[in-house]
């Protein structure tokens, strides 16, 4: 791209929450702190279903230029004709009305994680998405970190060898001393009615490991999808909070494990000396990451034959110092959703949404067959613009 002016993408965010707030911090950092000169990000728009004071307070604590606008609800921020993409950013009960409202207003989006609740609600907005011939990619940031790219390409390029398991584990250690989790039962992380436990929140980035080897690298005429056994320990409120899965691809002779849990933490610590959460296991050697599976921090390559030099490659998310010494890592996912939209691209070679939707029918089957079940108005896949989860009545 050289000296050219880089594109700049415009963002309308969706809801004024915990990650919203981190998402739009990565936003406003300079990109070049990352060694990025071809595109750049400028937030548009804010709005909040509750008040609009929440999407002013909400500008204030992230910083946003003077220049950002503020809705007091979601319909009024997809019908802005300045906003090139909306980032939903509200919990994964409302993703599928959300990002319907925002494609039926013709706006590209980025949504968070989990995509939906049930399988046939991303079938449905993937369909939506390209009829109208929009972008549309699941917010799985982890998949765009360098970190990622890198372990991707060495098990490419076959230096462990041929990869036949992928163990992978996301828990976090939320429990009481009395026994119950850390959360109010109303809370998203727990409740049914926003789609709560372990699974749809922490369990994706157990299975993003698993699928970004042993899916994503399969070649596209050989993709073969996985068989899927579980097993779930539910929460007093119906949520799961431990929850096992295999993902068998038995024409692969290979298999994922993935683990989730709010009971216990992934390991005494995010080091090799816990144990790293994620191994990528070959024939000729083994990859182990470490850091929390969503936010890895280092790698390294063993080799089986006990040769070469073992050294951890330690991968720092890079911090702008004029915006607080900020950088969360949420930033590459955005700089993908800028050169898609740059490039005319409806969605990402690196999370295409035929994989979204295979991540939606495992995390699905588990749940199944952990008897998890969701109501109704958040499973439907018929949309309504007047729903709740999209005009904010609580
Ligand atoms: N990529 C990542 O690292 C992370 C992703 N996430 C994902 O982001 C999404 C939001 O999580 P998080 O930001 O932690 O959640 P929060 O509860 O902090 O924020 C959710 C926001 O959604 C809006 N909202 C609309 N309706 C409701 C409702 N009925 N109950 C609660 N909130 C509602 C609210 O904004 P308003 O009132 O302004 O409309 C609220 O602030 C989830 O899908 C989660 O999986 C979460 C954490 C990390
Ligand atoms: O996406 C996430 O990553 C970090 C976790 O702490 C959070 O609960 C989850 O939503």
């Amino acid at each position: 791209m050289g000296s050219k002016t880089p594109f700049t993408l415009k963002w309308g965010i969706m809801a004024t929450g915990h990650i919203a707030k981190n998402f739009v911090k990565d936003l406003l950092t300079d990109p070049a702190i990352r060694d990025v000169h071809d595109v750049c990000h400028e937030v548009v728009a804010v709005a909040s279903s509750s008040s609009v004071q929440k999407a002013v307070d909400f500008c204030a604590k992230v910083n946003a230029s003077t220049k950002t606008k503020v809705y007091g609800s979601y319909a009024e921020l997809v019908a802005d004709g300045e906003i090139d993409i909306v980032y939903i950013a509200t919990p994964h009960s409302h993703h599928f009305q959300n990002a319907m409202l925002a494609l039926e207003a013709g706006k590209p989006i980025l949504c968070e994680k989990a995509f939906t609740v049930t399988s046939s609600q991303a079938r449905k907005l993937v369909e939506t998405a390209r009829t109208k011939q929009l972008f549309l990619m699941e917010a799985v940031w982890t998949r765009f970190f360098p970190l990622s790219i890198k372990v991707r390409e060495l098990v490419a390029s076959g230096v462990i060898g041929a990869v036949y398991r992928v163990i992978a584990d996301n828990s976090l250690n939320r429990v009481l001393p009395e026994g119950d989790l850390d959360f109010q039962d109303s809370h998203r992380m727990v409740n049914l009615d926003l789609a709560g436990g372990a699974m749809l929140d922490l369990g994706i980035y157990s299975l993003t490991w698993l699928m970004q080897i042993l899916y994503h690298l399969q070649s596209d005429e050989k993709k073969e999808p996985p068989n899927v056994v579980a097993a779930i320990n539910k929460y007093h409120t119906g949520a799961d909070e431990m929850t096992s899965f295999i993902l068998q691809f038995a024409k692969h002779k290979s298999m994922g494990i993935g683990m989730t849990a709010l009971r216990i933490g992934s390991g005494v610590d995010y080091d090799f000396t816990g144990g790293p959460p994620i191994k990528i296991q070959g024939s000729a050697g083994e990859i182990q990451v470490m850091g929390p599976a969503f936010k890895p921090s280092a790698y390294r390559v063993i080799m089986k034959d006990g040769g070469g030099h073992i050294e951890t490659v330690h991968c720092p998310i890079p911090k702008d110092q004029n915006r607080d010494n900020w950088g969360h890592g949420m930033y590459w996912e955005a700089d993908e959703c800028a050169r898609c939209l740059r490039d005319g691209k409806l969605e990402s070679d690196t999370l295409p949404l035929e994989e979204s939707i295979v991540v939606m029918e495992v995390m699905e089957s588990t749940l199944r067959q952990g008897g998890v079940e969701y109501p109704q108005p958040i499973t439907t896949d018929i949309y309504d613009r007047l729903s709740s989860l999209n005009t904010g009545r609580r």
